[in-house]
Order: structure tokens, then sequence, then C-alpha cells
């Protein structure tokens, strides 16, 4: 007797309806007009970063589909597989992969990890060219399959690689943001929390600027349960200064270089900080988060230079729905100027 190898072959179908599991109730049991619209999130790029994203996206319950590309073809089925073996513990998402960007079609919302990443020692700036090259190809595919999606830029340099991928999907500026300081920015309320010994939750605070080696720590806006802590500092007379300052900055930004020294490349922390940006924009959640948009005109950033970089902005189901104009003290805003100039300078030698 010939085996069945297929639950098809043992009389199950797509719906399970022949089984005799189910009976339908009526001919149409949800209406059309009833029938919810289903989110589809695509991750271009199935390396560490894309999969510690995807992970996180579906352990938060945030799309009904998730299409995964990138131009390994067994890793991206290998990374597939071993997600949707993941189902008996997870939210019910759809999961697709390929390497044809085509399956992205119709994205609500597409997140590009795809690229080069920085060897230990070396800058995000370092990989500026090669990571255009990428773009060059995967950006215009994107946007033509899936004209009204948002785009969330991850690869780096992730704020000249926004504005790359601004110019070349067309979309307005609402709907192309970069991931930027959102993960500084708990790098910084981490090791505050760490060092006032409270959760990182209560402690309010930014980096701002470039997503790298220039970004700009907002010490006159940090603040835990309301509190400044700056004033707090000043009126308890406690030692510090502004290189105990300069230091916790620094150590913000070497957070990335020591992990990627350690263990090769960053993954956890960058995929919670993209699923919280994701559920932010899916949700119209209207949250504030420090992400790169374009900052044109912004504390003294000149009119002419088109450059993106982390400012705090409001998200919801249409992008960027404002940019807060927020209060910087003269240094913090000549940081901020400078931080610019880095990009904009590095971003003219693209000839976009
Ligand atoms: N913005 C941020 O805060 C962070 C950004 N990153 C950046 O994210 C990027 C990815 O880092 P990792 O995931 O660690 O690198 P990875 O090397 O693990 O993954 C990159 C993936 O891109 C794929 N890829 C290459 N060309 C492709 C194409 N044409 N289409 C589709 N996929 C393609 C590769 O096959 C690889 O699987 C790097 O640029 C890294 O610097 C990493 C951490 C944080
Ligand atoms: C690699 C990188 O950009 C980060 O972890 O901050």
């Amino acid at each position: 007797m010939k085996k069945a190898s297929s639950l098809c072959e043992l009389g199950f179908d797509a719906n399970g309806a022949s089984s005799g599991f189910f009976r339908p109730v009526s001919d149409d049991a949800t209406p059309t007009s009833h029938r919810r619209r289903l989110t589809k999130v695509s991750v271009i790029g199935a390396g560490n970063v894309g999969m510690a994203i995807a992970q996180t996206i579906l352990t938060r319950d945030l799309a009904d589909e998730i299409a995964l590309v990138d131009a390994l073809p067994d890793k991206l089925r290998g990374e597939m597989l071993d997600l949707q073996h993941a189902a008996a513990f997870l939210p019910r998402t759809r999961l697709v992969s390929d390497t044809d960007i085509s399956i992205t079609r119709g994205s609500d919302l597409a997140i590009v990890t795809a690229g080069a990443r920085q060897i230990p020692g070396e800058t995000r700036l370092n990989l500026l060219q090669r990571n255009v090259s990428l773009f060059r190809k995967i950006v215009p595919a994107l946007a033509e399959h899936s004209p009204d999606a948002i785009l969330l830029i991850v690869s780096n340099p992730v704020d000249i690689l926004t504005y790359v991928a601004w110019k070349l999907s067309g979309f307005p500026v609402s709907r192309v943001i970069g991931s930027g300081t959102n993960l500084d920015s708990s790098r910084f309320r981490f090791l505050l929390a760490e060092h006032l010994d409270v959760n990182a939750q209560d402690v309010q605070a930014y980096m701002v600027g470039e997503h790298g080696d220039s970004s700009v720590a907002i010490w006159s806006t940090v603040s835990v349960a309301g509190m400044p802590v700056l004033r707090s500092l000043q009126e308890s007379h406690s030692s510090f200064d502004e290189e105990a300052l300069e230091s916790i900055r620094r150590a913000v930004v070497n957070s990335a270089y020591e992990v990627i020294s350690l263990k090769g490349y960053t993954s956890w922390a960058i995929g919670y900080s993209v699923a919280n940006l994701v559920s932010s924009i899916l949700r119209d959640q209207r949250r504030i988060h420090p992400v790169s948009v374009l900052a044109t005109g912004f504390h003294g950033i000149a009119d002419d230079h088109e450059v993106f970089l982390s400012l705090p902005a409001r998200l919801g189901r249409g992008g960027v729905l404002g940019v807060a104009d927020m209060e910087l003290t003269e240094e913090e805003a000549r940081r901020l100027r400078q931080s610019a100039k880095t990009l904009w300078e590095n971003s003219q030698l693209l000839g976009l």
C-alpha cells in the first residue's frame, strides 16, 4: 500500500475543512467588511540584526506577516524555518522568505538591515561606500513593491543611509526614518540608571545627533521621576564636573565598540530598540523617540544642508508626525551642529 507523504494526502486541506475538524457555519463566515486589514512587515537582511528584530517583532505580536529577504538562500531558509518551529509558543504570524525582494510586496513597514557591519575598531562611517552600493539596488525595488510603506533604516552608517534611502525612494520625508539614537539613548538611560540605582524606564534622557562617534548627550533634559538630574546634583553639591559628564557620553559611544570587540556584532539591544519603534509606528502610539529625521533648520543647521540625524520625533501610523524643537544649551546646540556637519560632509561625497 502506498504511504501518504503529506498531510494533504491524508485528507487535510489548507483550511482544515475536509479533515472534518471544522464545519463552515455559513457560506462567508467573515464578511469582507468585517475582516481586519493585515499588517505586513519586511526585514531586508536576515543577519544578526535582522533576525533579532524579526524575533522581537514576533514575540511582541506586532505583525500578521513578516517577509524576510537576504542574499544567502540557505541561511535565509534556515532562519525562517527556525523561527517557524517556534509557532506553538508565539502569536500566529505568517513568515515568508525569499532572496527576491518582490516578496516584500504590499508591506506596511520595510526595515533595512542588509549590508556590511563593522569589524572590531572600525567606525560606522567606514561602511558608507559598501552599503550605499547595496542601497542603490535594494531601496528602489522596495519602493516599487510597497509604494505606501514606511522605510525604517538600520544599516550603518544609519543617518547617511537614511538620507540615501529618502533620495532613492522618492518617499515623503515623513515615511523614511532611521533607527538613529533610539539605541544610544537606551544605553545612556541604562548607564544612568545603574549609577542612580533606579529602573532605566524611569530615566528620561536623550542622546541626539549622529548614531555614532559624534552623538550628543542632552544633559539639560535628563530627569528621574520628573526631577532634573543636573539640578539635583548641583543642589546636593555632589562631585561632578564637565569631564565626568563627558566620560558617561563616551561610555555610551564606546558601548557598541566594546560589544563588537567581545562578541563580533551587536544584536539584542538593537532588536528591542527597533521593535519599540515598530510598535509606536504600527500601533499609532504617538510616542516620542530620538530617531533619524530630516534635521534641516533645527538648532541652527543650515537651511541648504539636507542632513538626517536624530532628534526627538513623534511616531505614529503615518511615520514621523512631528519633531520636537527641544531647548538645548549653547554647548549642546554647538555639538549638534558639529554632528550635522560631519554627516553632511560625508553625504556630499555621494553625489545624490
Ligand atoms: N543602527 C544601529 O543601531 C545598528 C546598526 N547595525 C548595522 O546593521 C547592519 C547589519 O549588521 P549585522 O546583522 O550584524 O550583519 P550581518 O553580516 O550579520 O547581516 C547582514 C546581512 O545582510 C545580507 N545582505 C547582503 N547583501 C544583501 C542584499 N543585497 N539583499 C539582502 N540581504 C543582503 C547578508 O547576507 C547578511 O545576512 C550593519 O550595517 C551594522 O552596522 C548593527 C547594530 C546596530
Ligand atoms: C553597531 C551599532 O551601530 C551599534 O550597536 O550601536
